[in-house]
């Protein structure tokens, strides 16, 4: 039909994914996947200047943006107290568990915490339209554990895949349609009748932007869709990640391209932290330290969290902090460690004039109230405008941080990317290991730290210089621990040799692989 090619449909797919769907899939993506193919092509051009030297800053052209008074507009009420928000990926028994947490959001993620397998993808959709139907319920096939929604979920928001991301089971006119266009397209159509009936808006996260000329795009995708529903401008709300490196330099730019639908930004550190090495992969005074020891207290990220604030507040949208990697453990000792690290976390974001702040798991939940429920006067800190602050500079955003690089945390990062990358091949997007949460943004950090150590030679507290044969033996070394951690038939069942030559690969390539998603997904069915 109209050059569309999807796989089969089972029930009950075929009947959500009915021909008007797929109608309005076939118009939105002939419109705008080739404006997208340019912003692509964009910010590969943009890249090679820093990659000859440049440094990013603030554009000249668009200080004016930055200069004047303007607002976005008005915050729908449900969206303007979003003090906690769990996120986590959409299979079916998460998402409940996420909708009855003691928190006001949650972000639905067909992003980094989720592998997109067609399987994944497609019920992650249907999961979402029962959510907002409120019908949702699920029994565990090996517990027999039965789940179904409370009374007064928390309120939803679906993140959409990155605009550099292909939907490859789906083709339109012989090519791939983008991730994001499918993810966006399904979620809005099968669910904007449904929330708009009960009084609210269909609400996205969208990630990775790099440049306001994206704001643009996705502004124009938002527009397009609304008047094709016949649905008033602004149903459709968004909050858009800052966390590439480019866009700290044009958050007021971003909110101004998008002001008819934005409703704030969020610091997405972990992907900041990979886009910071990737975007200045290429100059020696900026190779991070070990993953370890960047955290929010390193002066970059401070200012990064500082500004977006400042930013945000004086054009009346919301400042999201971001996520701590840490998850709850079952050993009580060690868990209040655990929860005492995450609240520091959460209080240095709460002082910075945060609105609210991320979790990884309910048992978070809590603790991380006390910070940003009691510990706020209202519903958010719209109120804090920070116009006291020192400006916040291209120099500050960029400061190097100071910190080792040890053999220690090599060796981590070696067996985190590769237990991360054999999960996210095996269909799992988000995993625990060694204590922490990890998702696609937080491997990428440790897979491209090595990459850099290895282009600037980087010496390691043992005295070694990372090569790429020092990178290869530790690899060999690592990945009979990991083997000897997950057992023979785990390693041979979940893909581990797979995930071990992909590593090798992307680690030892003379050029930066711009996302590990990108080779990984060749690798998913
Ligand atoms: C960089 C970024 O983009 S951050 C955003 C992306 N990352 C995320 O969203 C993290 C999401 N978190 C998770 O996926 C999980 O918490 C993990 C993988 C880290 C740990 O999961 P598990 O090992 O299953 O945790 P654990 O066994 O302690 O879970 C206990 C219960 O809490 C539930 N749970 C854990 N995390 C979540 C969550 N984020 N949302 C909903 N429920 C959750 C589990 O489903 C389980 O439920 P059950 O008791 O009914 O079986
Ligand atoms: O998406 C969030 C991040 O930290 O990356
Ligand atoms: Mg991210």
């Amino acid at each position: 039909m109209n050059g569309l090619k999807l796989p089969k449909l089972e029930q009950p797919a075929a009947g959500l994914i009915d021909q008007n769907c797929q109608q309005f899939l076939v118009e939105l993506v002939r419109k705008f996947r080739p404006q997208l193919h340019n912003l692509l092509v964009n910010r590969q051009q943009r890249q090679q200047q820093i990659d000859a030297g440049a440094l990013p800053d603030f554009a000249p052209e668009t200080a004016s943006i930055r200069d004047s008074d303007w607002q976005v507009a008005t915050l729908p009420k449900d969206l303007t107290k979003r003090r906690l928000e769990i996120t986590g990926p959409v299979d079916r028994k998460m998402v409940i568990n996420a909708l009855n947490a003691n928190v006001d959001c949650y972000m639905a993620d067909f992003e980094d915490s989720q592998s997109p397998t067609w399987e994944g993808v497609l019920q992650g959709q249907i999961n979402l339209f029962d959510a907002n139907t409120g019908q949702m319920t699920y029994t565990d096939p090996v517990s027999n554990k039965h789940y179904q929604l409370q009374e007064n979920p928390a309120l939803l928001i679906a993140r959409v895949r990155g605009l550099h991301l292909p939907e490859k089971h789906v083709m339109l006119d012989g090519d791939v349609v983008p991730g994001s266009l499918f993810d966006f397209a399904l979620y809005f159509y099968l669910n904007y009748q449904q929330r708009v009936s009960r009084g609210t808006g269909v609400y996205y996260y969208l990630p990775k932007l790099e440049h306001s000329s994206e704001a643009q795009w996705w502004a124009d995708v938002f527009t397009f869709t609304e008047d094709y529903f016949q649905q008033p401008r602004g149903t459709i709300r968004a909050t858009v990640l800052i966390e590439t490196l480019p866009a700290v330099f044009q958050m007021d730019e971003i909110l101004y391209a998008m002001r008819e639908h934005i409703v704030a930004l969020n610091c997405g550190r972990w992907d900041y932290i990979f886009s910071y090495i990737k975007t200045l992969k290429n100059h020696p005074d900026r190779v991070l330290p070990d993953r370890q020891v960047v955290t929010m207290n390193q002066p970059f990220l401070n200012a990064y969290s500082r500004l977006l604030v400042k930013t945000c507040h004086k054009r009346g949208a919301l400042a999201m902090g971001g996520m701590a990697a840490f998850i709850p453990s079952k050993d009580p000792a060690e868990n209040a460690t655990i929860l005492a690290k995450v609240k520091a976390d959460k209080e240095l974001e709460r002082d910075n004039g945060h609105d609210g702040t991320w979790i990884a798991h309910p048992g978070l939940a809590d603790t991380v109230r006390e910070v940003f429920v009691a510990g706020l006067q209202g519903d958010n800190q719209l109120h804090i405008l920070r116009e006291a602050d020192a400006p916040i500079t291209a120099a500050d955003l960029l400061q190097p941080s100071l910190g080792e690089r040890t053999e220690a945390g090599m060796r981590t990062n070696i067996r985190v990317a590769l237990q991360y990358i054999a999960a996210w091949i095996s269909g799992k997007g988000c995993v625990p290991i060694y204590g922490l949460m990890e998702d696609a943004a937080t491997a990428e950090i440790s897979r491209t730290s090595i990459w850099q150590w290895i282009k600037h030679g980087k010496t390691l507290d043992n005295g070694e210089v990372v090569t790429k044969e020092l990178f290869r033996n530790y690899l060999e070394q690592e990945a009979q621990v990991v083997r000897g951690e997950v057992g023979d038939e785990r390693w041979a069942g979940e893909n581990f040799p797979k995930a071990t030559q992909l590593l090798e690969q992307i680690t030892t390539a003379d050029e930066l692989v711009a996302f590990l998603t990108l080779p990984g997904y060749d690798l998913i069915q």
